[in-house]
Formats: structure tokens, C-alpha cells, sequence
């Protein structure tokens, strides 16, 4: 038995997934939400289109879907933490694999980082890569790192389904970076574009932005290799590309001067400043990052910042 915490779209999509292979419990915080879900069997609000299979059943109760062995956290990261602490009595024992992509603010820890320090008596793993929940919704073949430290060839083995492909890691700390800093770059790459930058310049920033990636997550005791694979390069080929992406879409609107919708959930833009924090903390150079998090305070302009990053010394590769 699984349970997938979180109703929105990644959530759904990943109980859509997972139905195929047996029952699975979708929690969603608001009863009237859950209601409606598990009646219209459709998150019209988030993943449009989509019939929610009968082996999933939606509930607003969270001691039914705690009674789960294995349960995905499908949160945005911002709210991970609290949610955690709220319910660590409840979550102590179980497998808990975060699906969420993003540095918490408060604490400086991703997301195997921060259930580990909250939730110590549980066992923190995390699903990450390239895939859009509409494509996992969709089944549309996808292929995720699922990472955890003591192993995961049972869970692997549990959470693989017959559109969606696991290759497992031991490398939480890579996974986890991987996935938070990519939104990052995807913002970076947003604004190129929406600046009217073009292709040749994203893929700079891409490349750019990869090496940062790796520098930081190496730093912080993760394998490079697990930043060469789907939770890192993948991803951030995909976001970095795709409209999809709401990273690269709030980047976009950066760029081009267009408004901000407030209620999309854009995890680079809280994982831009506790990057640039650990980044002037640390002494690791991380310039591309640290300007995206000023762009998206408007502490600088696109101009500025681009004139910023093409006058630093030259350099070896
Ligand atoms: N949407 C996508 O394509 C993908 C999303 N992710 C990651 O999944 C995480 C969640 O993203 P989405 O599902 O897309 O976001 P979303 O905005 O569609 O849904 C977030 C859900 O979390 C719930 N929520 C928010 N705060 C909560 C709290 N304190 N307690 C309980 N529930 C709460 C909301 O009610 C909502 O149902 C993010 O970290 C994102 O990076 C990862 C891969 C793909
Ligand atoms: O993580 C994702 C794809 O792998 C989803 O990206 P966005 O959060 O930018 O939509």
C-alpha cells in the first residue's frame, strides 16, 4: 500500500502512475477538495483532463493515509518543513520519499536533509528527474533517480510502474541538488528568452549553470556523476527547454516585463536565495544563481545582469 501527501498536480499524477500497480491513497489537506476528487474522479484544478483511476482513493484523513508503509510527500518544498514537524509522531517509521524539488529557506536543507533532521526515526528518500506531471499523468514513458541512502531496490521495485522507469542511487544529496538547482538555471534560461536572448545564450547559461551545479552539490558531498544523470542534467534539460515548466515560464515573464502570477508554484525562486546565501557562506562561486536570485527580487535589471556576468575575468573551462 501506498500514500502519495499533496493533491496537486504532481501528487496526482504520481497516484495516477503508481494505480497501475495497486491501490493507492491520495491525501489533500482541504476535505472539500478530497470530496470532490474522489466523487468527479478528475484535479480539475491542477492536472485538467485526467481520469483519476478507481484504485486510488482520495481522503482529507491524514491517519488513513498514514497507515501506508511507504508515503510520498508531494509538497511544495517551502512547506515541507512545517508540515514535517507537525506530523513527525505520525510519520516516525514510515518511508518517506520526498518528490519535491528545492532548498528550504529556513534551514538550508534539501529535502532528505530536512526529514532526516525533522522526522529522524524515518527513513528519507527522494524521487526526482525530468518529467512534467502531465506527461506521468498521461503515462507518457518517463525515467526518474530515486535515491536513498541505505539502498532502494525494494522501493525501486515498488515505485517503478510500467510507464515510469526508476533507476536508484544511493546519492541522495546529488539527487536533491540536482533537482533544486535546475529550477534555478530554468528560471535563468526563462529570462534569456523572454529577454529575446535566443538559443545560443541559454545554452551558455545552461552550461554555465550546470557547472555551478555540480560545483555546489560536490562541495556539499554529493557525486558528480549523479548530477551528470537524470536528477540533474536531465532535469535541467527539460526545464530549461520546455514552456511546461513553470520555472522557466515565471523566468520568461522575468524577462520579458510581463506580470507575475503569485499563485503558481515556482520552487527556483526560494531556492535562488538559499543558494545565494550558501554561496556568499561558503565561498563557492556561484554567479549565474546568485544574479537569478536578485532578478527575482528586482534588486537588479536583465541588463545589469547580463553585463555583470560577461564582464568577470576570463577564465579556463
Ligand atoms: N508539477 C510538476 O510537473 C512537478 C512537480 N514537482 C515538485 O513537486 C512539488 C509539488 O509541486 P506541484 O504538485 O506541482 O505543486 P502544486 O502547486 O500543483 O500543488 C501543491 C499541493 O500542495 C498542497 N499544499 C501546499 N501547502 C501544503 C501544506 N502546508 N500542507 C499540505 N498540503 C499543502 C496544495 O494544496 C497543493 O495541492 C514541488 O516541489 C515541485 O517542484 C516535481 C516534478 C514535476
Ligand atoms: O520539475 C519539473 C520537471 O522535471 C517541473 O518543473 P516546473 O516546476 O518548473 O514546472
Amino acid at each position: 500500500m501506498i500514500s502519495v501527501l499533496g493533491s496537486g498536480a504532481f501528487g496526482t499524477a504520481l497516484a495516477i502512475s503508481l494505480s497501475q500497480n495497486g491501490p493507492v491513497t491520495l491525501w489533500s489537506r482541504d476535505a472539500e477538495q478530497a470530496q470532490l476528487l474522489q466523487t468527479t474522479r478528475e484535479n480539475s484544478k491542477r492536472l485538467k483532463g485526467l481520469t483519476l483511476p478507481e484504485a486510488i482513493t482520495v481522503t482529507a484523513d491524514l491517519e488513513t493515509a498514514c497507515a501506508a508503509q511507504t508515503i510520498l510527500l508531494a509538497l511544495p518544498m517551502q512547506q515541507t518543513g512545517a508540515f514535517l514537524a507537525l506530523h513527525a509522531q505520525r510519520l516516525k517509521g514510515k518511508t518517506l520519499v520526498s518528490c519535491s524539488k528545492g532548498i528550504d529557506l529556513s534551514t538550508g536543507l534539501g529535502p532528505t536533509a530536512l526529514i532526516r533532521s525533522t522526522v529522524p526515526e524515518a527513513r528519507a528518500a527522494i524521487l526526482t528527474g525530468p518529467s512534467f506531471a502531465a506527461d506521468i499523468g498521461r503515462g507518457l514513458p518517463t525515467a526518474l533517480t530515486l535515491a536513498c541512502e541505505d539502498g532502494a531496490e525494494a522501493l525501486q521495485e515498488q515505485l517503478s510502474t510500467p510507464t515510469l522507469r526508476l533507476y536508484r542511487s544511493s546519492d541522495t544529496t546529488g539527487a536533491e541538488l540536482g533537482g533544486a538547482l535546475k529550477n534555478v538555471i530554468a528560471i535563468g534560461a526563462g529570462v534569456v528568452m523572454g529577454a529575446g536572448m535566443g538559443d545560443s545564450t541559454r545554452a551558455a547559461l545552461m552550461t554555465r549553470g550546470f557547472a555551478e551545479m555540480t560545483r555546489l552539490a560536490v562541495t556539499r558531498g554529493a557525486r558528480a556523476e549523479t548530477l551528470s544523470g537524470l536528477a540533474g542534467f536531465g532535469d535541467l534539460a527539460l526545464t530549461c527547454t520546455s514552456s511546461q515548466s513553470r520555472n522557466f515560464r515565471h523566468g520568461f515573464a522575468l524577462g520579458a516585463g510581463e506580470t507575475i502570477d503569485p499563485n503558481v508554484t515556482v520552487e527556483g525562486v526560494a531556492t535562488a536565495h538559499a543558494v545565494a546565501r550558501m554561496a556568499e557562506k561558503g565561498g563557492i562561486e556561484m554567479p549565474i544563481a546568485v544574479m537569478i536570485a536578485a532578478l527575482c527580487d528586482n534588486r537588479m535589471t536583465v541588463a545589469q545582469a547580463t553585463l555583470a556576468l560577461l564582464s568577470r575575468p576570463l577564465k579556463e573551462e
